[in-house]
């Protein structure tokens, strides 16, 4: 497995090997003994989410207050625009973001640690986007970050107005969001 650095040091960017034949292909989409060995990291994941979505959709900036998840996020088909910010007070990238393009065809996952807030935009037609989380879904501890903040400036690449849902639409500026501390 390739194992990349991104803007953000605790996020990475993973390309799992792919064994291409006459018949297809075959590949470890997750390894757990591979991601100690390569990325230091124990991970448990408790849960696999999967979400499909029209050319358009943006969804996030999503987080938990308590309980915050790990991620590891892939594409099963189509292509995002993947985003996740860092809401660790403490952390020298505070404030900042890392996005990534990850694709069906370039099978790239991100792992994205606690204390992060996570979105995507679709850039294809749909997109089946799949991942772990290391803790479970707790609604009462879910926050948003406005996908648009001023201050955290993502540059998604948006053609139109993206769809959101009503709670993205009623997100939290970031300078009033809760934070990791
Ligand atoms: C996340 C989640 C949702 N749900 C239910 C709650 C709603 O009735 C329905 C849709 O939920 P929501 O609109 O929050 O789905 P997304 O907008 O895709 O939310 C996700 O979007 C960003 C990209 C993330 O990283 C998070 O995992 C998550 O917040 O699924 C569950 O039952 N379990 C879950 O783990």
């Amino acid at each position: 497995m390739q194992v990349m650095d991104t803007a953000i040091p605790e996020v990475k960017l993973l390309k799992p090997r792919v064994f291409g034949d006459a018949r297809g292909f075959f590949m470890e989409s997750y390894n757990k003994r591979t991601l100690k060995a390569q990325l230091g990291l124990d991970l448990e994941f408790v849960q696999d989410n999967h979400s499909r979505s029209m050319q358009g959709v943006l969804r996030g900036l999503h987080y938990q207050i308590q309980q915050p998840q790990g991620k590891l996020v892939r594409v099963l088909s189509g292509k995002v625009f993947d985003v996740a910010v860092d809401l660790r007070q403490h952390a020298a990238s505070f404030g900042q973001w890392v996005g990534e393009v990850l694709t069906a065809e370039g099978q790239e996952q991100l792992w994205i640690p606690p204390g992060f807030a996570h979105g995507f935009l679709v850039l294809s037609e749909t997109a089946d986007f799949i991942y772990k989380t290391t803790d479970y879904y707790a609604p009462e501890f879910e926050r948003t970050v406005r996908w648009d903040d001023p201050q955290l400036a993502i540059d998604w690449p948006l053609t139109n107005a993206p769809q959101l849902s009503e709670k993205d639409r009623q997100g939290r500026l970031f300078a009033d969001a809760e934070v990791y501390p």
